[in-house]
């Protein structure tokens, strides 16, 4: 296992060097001996500390026969299994680092701190609001001005995303005066992304400078009130990845980014949820506003009866898949966070005799389309408001 202690500083733990098959960190024994002496493992050739005497062919003995000299080998769980669980020597420190970082469970301070460089280097902004866009809710980027856009894949150590309506882009730019960054796509913990990655961008914006986060998801209705094309502000969460034991701040903590047990309680805050209030009685739609409990299931399965009735009786307003693990990263680094649910379809927490309607993707990111109108408006405003106030 790989950590890092409270100075920073990276540490593996598991005696050997070797990462345990189910946590890679970062600059581990091996991929630093990896990236210095380019190709060789640390345990690859004879040479000091070597211990690949017996393996049928040594690393030197490849790159003598041009094995690995510029070849591009794809490398699979197999082999890097070979010799007796030592990686082989003949990937690229870029592709090392791509695997690395595809296997990654916990991203070290530095490394978060190198993806907030290449981004307010890249752009020249120091946002100070971040915007998360749920599922198909990507037009909350498009209402951004003079927009630098990253692709995901562009971006060092990004995790890539993976599902329909979440486009995988950064932009940054302004809106209404203030400089914002909106991710085009969000990591749910569905795609296979453990929860310290689908959160790990919070954490980027946080040291890209941003103070606000607004973080926005397409959910299913729980609250018989709540009509299709509703939106929620939420006020709380239940965190039901969190009742089975999983965080995104499991594991070391870095005091760098928050305390080892944060609070919660006032998470979302209150301000923002009443400026939001009177913006959508301005917007003439306060009877499609509400303030409710928001709840985040592990999907990608949408719920059964049995289970949307047990969430109404904890006092659950509308439930999805994202959201809870980004606010506890936001909070944990006291960022002031603001989001919103758009009520993308009516779940059933009664068996009747008719069939129930039953969600479906496409169904959720038409009506996120025909309600983003508003949902730009609001959030528009909403920044107006805390640009406007910081200004004043
Ligand atoms: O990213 P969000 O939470 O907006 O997306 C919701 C939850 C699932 O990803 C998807 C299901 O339709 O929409
Ligand atoms: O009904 C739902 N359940 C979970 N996630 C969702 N995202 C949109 N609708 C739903």
């Amino acid at each position: 296992m790989t950590g890092y202690n409270s100075n920073g500083e990276v540490a593996t733990s598991n005696g050997n060097g070797h990462s345990n098959g189910h946590s890679n960190g970062h600059k581990t024994a091996d991929y630093t001996a990896q990236e210095n002496a380019t190709m060789c493992s640390r345990d690859c050739c004879s040479g000091p500390g070597g211990s690949n005497k017996g393996a049928a062919t040594s690393c030197t003995e490849k790159k003598k026969s041009g094995i690995g000299n510029g070849e591009k080998i794809i490398p699979t769980p197999q082999s890097l299994l070979q010799n007796g669980g030592k990686i082989e020597c003949f990937l690229t420190p870029e592709e090392v680092r791509a695997i690395r970082v595809l296997n990654e469970d916990t991203y070290p301070y530095e490394v978060i701190q190198e993806i907030a460089d290449f981004i307010t280097k890249g752009s020249g902004m120091r946002p100070k609001i971040g915007i998360i866009c749920g599922s198909g809710l990507g037009s909350l980027a498009e209402i951004i001005q003079d927009p630098k856009i990253f692709e995901y894949e562009k971006i060092p150590n990004f995790p890539v995303s993976t599902v329909e309506g979440h486009a995988g882009k950064l932009v940054i730019g302004t809106l209404e005066g203030a400089t914002v960054m909106a991710m085009q796509g969000r990591f749910h913990f569905y795609e296979g992304y453990p929860l310290a990655k689908c959160s790990m961008p919070v954490r980027v914006m946080k040291l890209c400078g941003v103070e606000y986060l607004f973080a926005t998801n397409a959910a299913g209705g729980i609250n018989p009130r709540y009509a299709v094309g509703d939106i929620m502000l939420m006020h709380d969460h239940v965190n039901m990845l969190g009742f089975a034991g999983n965080s995104p701040l499991q594991g070391p903590n870095d005091p760098r980014f928050g305390p080892r047990f944060p609070a919660l309680v006032n998470s979302y805050n209150k301000e923002l949820i009443n400026k939001a209030i009177e913006i959508g009685k301005t917007m003439g739609i306060e009877s499609n506003v509400h303030v409710g409990v928001y709840s985040c299931l592990g999907g990608p399965n949408y719920e059964t009866i049995a289970e949307l009735k047990a969430l109404r009786m904890m006092g659950v307003d509308a439930v999805g898949m994202s959201t809870v693990h980004e606010v506890i990263t936001a909070r944990h680094c006291d960022m002031k966070v603001f989001a919103f649910s758009l009520i993308t379809n009516k779940c059933a927490t009664e068996y009747s005799d008719k069939k129930d309607e039953e969600a479906n993707h496409e169904e959720v990111m038409a009506v996120a389309k025909n309600r983003q109108k508003a949902c730009c408006e609001l959030v528009a405003r909403l920044v107006r408001e805390i640009h406007s106030n910081a200004a004043s």
